[in-house]
């Protein structure tokens, strides 16, 4: 099986097995454990933030953002099609009890001015805003960077009118390596980052949360009161650091591998891909060879490709360590074949 559903299926390296075999522990309620506090360092170090802190996944850190930066009532801008909004089970409203006010993007990137104008004025009627959440890369938008202009805009919105920025940073790396900006310039225009260390960078656990020491702070209560603090975590966080020294570079591999496909899917008649390929996303529309999403997903998956669907007639793949050229040779070589 090539498995080109997400990023999120990459296995452990044999370093990364091996580093858990041998790290350092300690038990993390009581802030004892070395290796996850080596983690939150280089965390903090390497997004230019004041502290981070470690969470099991990008979706409770997200959703640890919003806890902390938000009260009860507030109202938080997205994009409308943000991982946030469209995956996390409405657990901002659940959790956090925060309304979402959805804004339309292009390519994920939000119209600063329509960030200004949906930022809410003193008025007993209105809900006030308690932040605005950018994605970058922006998965739906099939791993988009957002240009820096861009987020430097929001930032100051942000800034003038005192409300705080989360980035979901999920895939934070991929926009670093692809575009050459490092991860501490990007995240200088936001107060909080998530980045994930599961998804890429092939970490088997977690995420990053990094913010201001106070809002670390917090956040590492509300991921005590959701049942998050673990104990001798060393042993799932020694991949991680595994992850952030040894295994950014290598995203360049992912987005040729990714162009290659996305090149290769131009020459097959009937198939069209609809994103411009930045990074490791490949979003194909299926329509014109008669297949929805799902009738398509079947077919590969008896040629042994595996996919998901991102819409009726849409499907994504995402490259990742797992999959080398000589898969990407594979299946341009079995996509050829159904079309015939
Ligand atoms: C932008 C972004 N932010 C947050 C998350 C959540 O991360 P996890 O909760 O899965 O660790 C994801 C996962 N994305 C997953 C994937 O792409 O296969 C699915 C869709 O949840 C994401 O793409």
């Amino acid at each position: 099986m090539i498995d080109l559903r997400s990023d999120t299926v990459t296995k452990p390296t044999t370093a990364m097995r091996e580093a858990s075999y041998k790290a350092l522990v300690g038990d993390d309620v009581y802030g004892e454990d070395p290796t996850v506090n080596k983690l939150e360092e280089k965390a903090a170090e390497l997004t230019g933030k004041e502290a981070a802190l470690f969470v099991p996944s990008g979706t409770q850190g997200n959703q640890i953002a919003v806890l902390t930066h938000c009260q009860l009532g507030n109202e938080v801008i997205l994009e409308e099609n943000a991982h946030i909004y469209l995956y996390e089970g409405a657990a901002m409203s659940a959790f956090a009890g925060v309304q979402p006010r959805p804004l339309k993007g292009i390519r994920g990137a939000l119209n600063p001015e329509d960030v200004r104008n949906a930022v809410r004025p003193d008025d007993l009627h209105f809900p006030e805003t308690g932040l605005i959440c950018l994605e970058n890369t922006h998965n739906k938008a099939g791993g988009a960077i957002i240009p820096l202009e861009n987020m430097k805009a929001i930032h100051e919105i942000g800034q003038e009118h005192m409300v705080p920025i989360h980035l979901d940073g999920a895939r934070l790396f991929n926009a670093a390596v692809a575009s050459g900006i490092p991860v501490k310039e990007w995240s200088s225009y936001v107060d909080t980052v998530q980045f994930c260390l599961s998804k890429g960078l092939g970490a088997p656990v977690g995420s990053m949360i990094a913010g201001s020491k106070e809002f670390i702070r917090q956040a590492r209560k509300w991921r005590k009161r959701l049942g998050g603090g673990m104990r001798q975590v060393g042993v799932i966080a020694a991949p991680g650091l595994i992850a952030l020294t040894e295994m950014v570079d290598r995203l360049a591999e992912d987005h040729e591998h990714a162009k290659m496909l996305a090149d290769g899917i131009k020459n097959i008649k009937g198939l069209e891909v609809e994103n411009e390929v930045e990074t490791n996303i490949i979003l194909i529309n299926v329509e014109r060879i008669g297949h929805t999403a799902d009738s398509y997903l079947e077919a590969l998956k008896k040629e042994g490709i595996l996919g998901v669907a991102f819409g009726e007639k849409t499907i994504r793949f995402v490259t990742n360590f797992g999959v080398m050229k000589k898969d990407i040779e594979q299946v341009l070589e079995r996509m050829q074949k159904l079309v015939l």
